[in-house]
């Protein structure tokens, strides 16, 4: 096994042990029943062959207090090779990495990837961090550190294969749905995982769906799969490919519009583009605008560095005699501290005008870091934002000077 500069010999130890000599078919109880005595190897290294027949032998520790009711079973006192193979990964790790270290453990999984995001003093260490991990983690296949910020429009960052494939293609499970892309093209985040199940249990099958920043589609695919329409965006060419592949991977294709646009394009021209009656039922087929149905019911935004700033578009481009029920929005953004989310409706405020604000729900939706916090603003469009034709309450755009406040550091 190649560990780089580091010898396997520090491993190999010889250690006390009571070895328990019990009959094969009472052997998984046992373990159960002696779970607390076990000797400090993996579960799996505490079972070991016993000469006689029909037996094996459990390994306890050297100090363990057999209960009486395992009193019938020979015991006897050993010494047992530790090496390697019998630690864990963070047990491995506290013996490679200097005695003052945290060991790395707050990985993310992405299919078959690990990655890792380790401060200043671990970096120096992250080849041996990847090898352990692959050598005791049977389904990580590939580590990656993060060597930037995220600083991109995509949203993704710089990342090093320190160990293993260094294949990024990847498949993840979510919902119902399989996910298939290259973690290095696109920006992927298992952790919002939950936030999509609570807006998805919000949404009727029957819903119209618009995803404005899709990526490879966690949450367009997955209201596809409830039964939703969908009509999905992403500016970037390859979480746009993505996205058709998964729509067709998880059999919705029919249900799918897919577009390779800036959201702000994307939402003008969905909302300003006259429409061909009927639309075509076979959404995966349209590529022009005047195909697609005319309305949506729910508008996701999930780019929370600026969907907000995209909100303008919204304001006053709504056909009174086509939209007869306003869609509510989703709309991500970030803000500094815990509770402040009120400052993204400040923002609105900004951006659209006056308007009543209290149609507005905030939802914290987690910490980013402890100086960073993520939020969802619900709300259904206005009547008075989304039809201009209400002159008095009409305020122009320039009445209201834009002051982008800096709502969070990078990423
Ligand atoms: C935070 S990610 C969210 C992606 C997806 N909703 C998810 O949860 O995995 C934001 C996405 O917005 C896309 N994006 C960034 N700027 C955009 C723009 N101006 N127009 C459309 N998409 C954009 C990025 O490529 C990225 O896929």
């Amino acid at each position: 096994m190649d560990l780089g500069d580091f010898s396997l010999d520090k491993f190999n130890s010889e250690i006390p042990a009571k070895c328990i000599s019990i009959p094969q078919e009472r052997i998984k109880s046992s373990l159960d029943d002696l779970k607390s005595l076990l000797l400090n190897l993996t579960k799996q290294n505490c079972i070991i062959q016993s000469d006689k027949p029909g037996f094996k032998n459990i390994l306890l520790a050297p100090d363990a207090e057999i209960p009486s009711s395992y009193s019938i079973y020979e015991v006897t006192e050993i010494k047992v090779q530790k090496t390697y193979l019998n630690y864990t990964y963070a047990e491995a790790m506290r013996i490679l990495l200097p005695e003052n270290m945290t060991i790395p453990t707050g990985f993310e999984t992405i299919g078959h990837i690990a990655h890792f995001n380790l401060t200043h003093e671990q970096f120096p260490y992250r080849y041996l961090v990847g090898k352990v991990l692959i050598n005791k983690t049977p389904n990580i296949k590939t580590v990656v550190c993060k060597v930037s910020k995220i600083d991109n429009v995509f949203r993704t960052f710089k990342m090093e294969i320190v160990a293993g494939n260094p294949d990024c293609y990847t498949i993840v499970n979510e919902g119902s749905c399989r996910f298939g892309f290259d973690f290095q093209e696109v920006y992927w985040n298992s952790k919002l995982s939950k936030e999509r199940d609570r807006v998805l249990a919000s949404i009727d099958p029957k819903d119209i769906i618009c995803d404005a920043f899709a990526g490879v589609g966690p949450f367009a695919l997955r209201a596809a799969k409830k039964g939703c329409k969908v009509i999905a965006n992403d500016l970037n060419p390859s979480s746009y490919k993505y996205l058709i592949q998964n729509s067709a991977r998880n059999k919705v294709k029919t249900h799918v519009a897919g577009f390779n646009l800036d959201a702000r394009e994307f939402l003008k021209k969905f909302l300003q583009t006259p429409r061909q009656v009927p639309p075509t039922e076979d959404l995966s087929k349209i590529q022009d605008f005047s195909y697609l149905p005319s309305t949506f019911d729910h508008l996701y935004m999930n780019l929370p560095m600026d969907a907000i700033e995209f909100l303008d578009i919204l304001r006053g481009s709504f056909d009174r005699t086509i939209w007869t029920k306003l869609p509510t929005v989703h709309v991500y953004g970030f803000a500094n501290e815990s509770n402040s989310g009120y400052i993204l409706t400040d923002r609105l405020l900004q951006i659209w005008g006056p308007f009543d604000t209290s149609c507005i729900q905030i939802i914290q939706v987690r910490d980013v870091s402890p100086r960073k916090f993520m939020y969802c603003l619900e709300f259904i469009v206005p009547e008075t934002i989304a039809f201009t034709d209400e002159k008095h309450m009409r305020v122009e755009l320039q009445d209201f000077p834009i002051k982008k406040q800096k709502l969070h550091e990078q990423e």
